[in-house]
């Protein structure tokens, strides 16, 4: 029986609802339930050659493509993700964009459901949907290109630089971004693949980028993600519940002004893919890498103490009269409390592309964040992380990309249509 996932965790990755659905605990919270539209699924699920094994929730696991947001903002973190950035053929015009946003809409749904597309390739034959999503931005260059310039939310600007970057523009930007994410590797790949062929003559591949979290089940209780340095990851995340969450998240009145009202309710994505340099981090000891972020490594609770919920005590001071939380730890630079109140929804994934020529690890994070408006979110952020963050010493920003994700669709339409056909 295909499970449906509803929206809606903290975007940490913090697994809690995976895992009871992984175990089975269909009633926790009304959280996992029963899915309408999971007859293929359902089919997949029990195709099980006689054995009487089953797929476990982690497989028959949906998440409907259909709804007021799209899938893959607010889903919890799926084990896997590939961003695919596109930019349309030349000659591409606006009915050419609209057709391939109804085809792209249609079969993330469908794929979404377990079901396979016409002409498949068979390679996800035996898999469920594995929570798998497909979300969809705009980058600013497709307003242009499309004459849509009016249309354009205001905050869809090109990022300003920021010092010590070193940005690789192929792999930056784009017209448009898919971003799949699923529990399975070849769930994933399937996708993408799909996806990609459904685009043929009318946008090409600019630039892909593949990463991974932890796969549900492989702590034995509900844990935040651990980044490729080790630290706990997410835990300052706003959650859904937050009274103000969908006002930071989520594009309001004010950045649906102008022509942008069919923003409302979309967000914006910041993608940059940041280098981790490994070695180095790895020369440092435990306490002195605890001192860069303001977090103990082991349980993510803040260095003033409690555990990882605690409250970080920002104004405590050692024997020594210095502050706990040393002014340039990673929190403290990049907390709202520090920034007007800047809210990000961080859902980041980590990346291994080999190793470099000098032996180092091409790893480190993609990071991507939601927000309601990147001039009051990631912008202000980052520019104070790059003048003063402990953490800057070892990461580098090496690509980056700004996005407006529509809002989601219900059946019959597709993502994008009231910006494509208005
Ligand atoms: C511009 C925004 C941010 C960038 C870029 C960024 C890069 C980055 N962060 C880590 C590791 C951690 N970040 C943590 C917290 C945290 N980071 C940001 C923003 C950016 N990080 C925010 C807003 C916060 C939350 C602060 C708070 O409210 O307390 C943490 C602590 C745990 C957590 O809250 O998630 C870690 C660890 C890396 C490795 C990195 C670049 C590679
Ligand atoms: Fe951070």
């Amino acid at each position: 029986m295909a499970k449906k996932k509803q929206d809606g965790e903290n975007g940490s990755g913090l697994s809690r609802r995976r895992l009871l659905g992984a175990a089975g605990a269909a009633g926790a919270g009304g959280l996992v339930v029963g899915a309408a539209g999971g007859a293929v699924g359902a089919s997949m699920a029990s195709d099980d050659g006689g054995s009487g094994a089953r797929l476990t929730s982690l497989g028959t696991t949906a998440v409907p493509f259909h709804g007021t947001r799209q899938p893959g903002i607010t889903t919890p973190a799926q084990a896997r993700t590939v961003l695919v950035a596109y930019d349309l053929e030349p000659g591409t015009d606006r009915a050419g964009t609209a057709a391939l946003m109804r085809r792209w809409s249609d079969t993330a749904a469908r794929l979404g459901r377990g079901e396979r597309p016409d002409a498949d390739g068979q390679v996800a034959l035996d898999a469920g949907p594995s929570s798998l999503t497909a979300t969809f931005g705009f980058g600013g260059s497709l307003f242009d290109k499309l004459g849509l310039a009016d249309r354009r939310p205001g905050a869809l600007k090109a990022l300003p630089s920021f010092p010590d970057e070193e940005l690789d523009a192929t792999r930056s930007d784009g017209d448009m971004l898919v971003q799949v994410c699923g529990d399975d590797a070849l769930v994933c790949f399937h996708a993408v693949r799909t996806l990609q062929r459904l685009a043929r003559g009318v946008a090409r591949v600019r630039w892909q980028m593949t990463g991974f979290t932890r796969s549900p089940g492989a702590t034995l209780r509900p844990m935040t993600h651990r980044n490729l340095m080790g630290q706990v990851d997410g835990t300052g995340n706003p959650q859904t519940g937050d009274a103000d969450f969908d006002a930071k998240i989520f594009i309001g009145d004010e950045g649906a002004a102008g022509g942008a009202a069919w923003a409302r309710g979309g967000s914006y994505v910041v993608v940059r893919r940041i280098r981790m340099l490994l070695d180095a981090w790895d020369d440092l000891d435990v306490p002195a890498q605890e001192h860069v972020i303001g977090r103990r490594k082991d349980t993510g609770a803040p260095v003033t103490g409690g555990d990882e919920r605690t409250e970080p005590d920002y104004g405590r001071r050692g024997p020594d009269g210095r502050l706990v939380i040393a002014e340039n730890a990673h929190i403290r630079v990049s907390a709202p409390e520090f920034n007007r109140d800047a809210t990000m929804l961080r859902r980041g994934y980590s990346y291994h592309d080999g190793f470099r020529p000098d032996g180092t690890p091409d790893a480190g994070l993609l990071f991507i964040a939601w927000q309601a408006d990147p001039r009051q979110g990631f912008v202000p952020v980052q520019q104070k992380l790059a003048r003063g963050d402990a953490l800057s010493a070892f990461v580098r920003h090496e690509t980056s990309g700004l996005f407006v994700a529509p809002p989601g669709c219900p059946e019959g339409r597709y993502v994008g249509q009231e910006l494509l056909e208005a």
